[in-house]
């Protein structure tokens, strides 16, 4: 178990002080998925340097399984894998055996004990046949698997994930997504994302950040709950041409425009949309739907 206990940050840029977070209080359960979501400059990156005693805060405290990281600082090296989003083009030169290996002598840990956690680690991520290949010449979705094989050198207890799936394709968001997963079966992975489809399907407790404060901090499964009543979002099935579909796309309201082929679109939107729907002679279904995670984020932070 994390507890963040009413942690501050302001930074001081150009002799005026800038919020990083404002009295910030969580607590994340074991052997789960917590994603902290909020727009850019929220404050995500700073709380999470600070849990890994990368920085310290201006006041608060965070506690894992008890024990202060600020008092007792060999508990963040030794529970704590992270996988900062910048972290990703530093090793491009050496082989992923090689890049592990350095990193894990750097954690003091041994050859012997190196070589079979670099085994195991190398079959679980699907990555043995590029054993010997430069990270630099590797996909962005298998040099992400090599920044988290990192962090796992140690077997940690949590895995923190700031933007696991930026910048990746499809197909391999989908392999992140399933890593996150499995992972969270042995351990507590908090993860930052703006991917929040991706958040919408790992997470069990969300907390949302804005201007450095947390404005919502729930499970997943209560924040969809209580939202389900109070957003209205409306599904349409049309038959459009191009151009009402330029229309549409610019109609306040509008959150998903999706071709379905043969004229055929699949819309969603809020109550707004209604209003276009009924004057479509074209709507071929039109009915009510949960909003998601996405619907429910611009809700909170608007
Ligand atoms: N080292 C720093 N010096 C000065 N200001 C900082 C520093 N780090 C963060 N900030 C400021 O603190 C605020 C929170 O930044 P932070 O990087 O934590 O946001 P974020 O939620 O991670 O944003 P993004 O989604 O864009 O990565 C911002 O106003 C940012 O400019």
């Amino acid at each position: 178990m994390i507890k963040i206990n009413g942690v501050s940050k302001a930074f001081v840029v150009n002799k005026k002080k800038v919020i990083g977070n404002d009295n910030i209080n969580l607590e994340v359960p074991p052997n789960s998925v917590f994603a902290l979501l909020g727009p850019n400059g929220a404050g995500k990156t700073t709380l999470i340097k600070i849990i890994c005693n990368l920085i310290r805060p201006n006041s608060g405290d965070v506690l894992i399984n008890g024990s202060s990281i600020f008092k007792n600082t060999n508990i963040a090296k030794e529970e704590i894998g992270v996988v900062l989003e910048s972290a990703r083009n530093v090793y491009q030169y050496l082989s992923v055996e090689e890049t592990l290996k350095y990193f894990g002598y750097l954690n003091n840990q041994s050859k012997k004990e190196l070589a079979s956690i670099i085994d195991d680690l190398l079959s679980s991520f699907d990555l043995v046949e590029k054993r010997e290949a430069k990270v630099g010449t590797l996909s962005r979705g298998m040099q992400q698997k090599v920044a988290i094989m990192l962090a796992m050198l140690k077997d940690p207890q949590i895995l923190i994930l700031d933007e696991p799936t930026l910048g990746l394709d499809v197909e391999n968001r989908i392999k992140i997504k399933k890593l996150i997963l499995d992972l969270s079966k042995e351990k507590t992975v908090i993860l930052t994302t703006h991917d929040l489809a991706i958040a919408e399907e790992v997470a069990d407790n969300i907390a949302i950040i804005d201007n450095g404060k947390i404005v919502k901090s729930t499970t997943m499964q209560q924040l969809k709950g209580s939202y389900s009543e109070k957003v209205e979002m409306y599904m349409m099935l049309l038959k459009l041409n191009s151009l009402q579909v330029k229309v549409l796309e610019n109609f306040e309201g509008i959150r998903k425009v999706k071709d379905l082929g043969d004229n055929v679109w699949e819309i969603v939107g809020d109550r707004k949309v209604l209003q276009f729907a009924l004057q479509q002679e074209s709507i071929i279904e039109l009915k009510k739907v949960s909003p998601d995670l996405k619907d429910i984020f611009i809700d909170i932070i608007s």
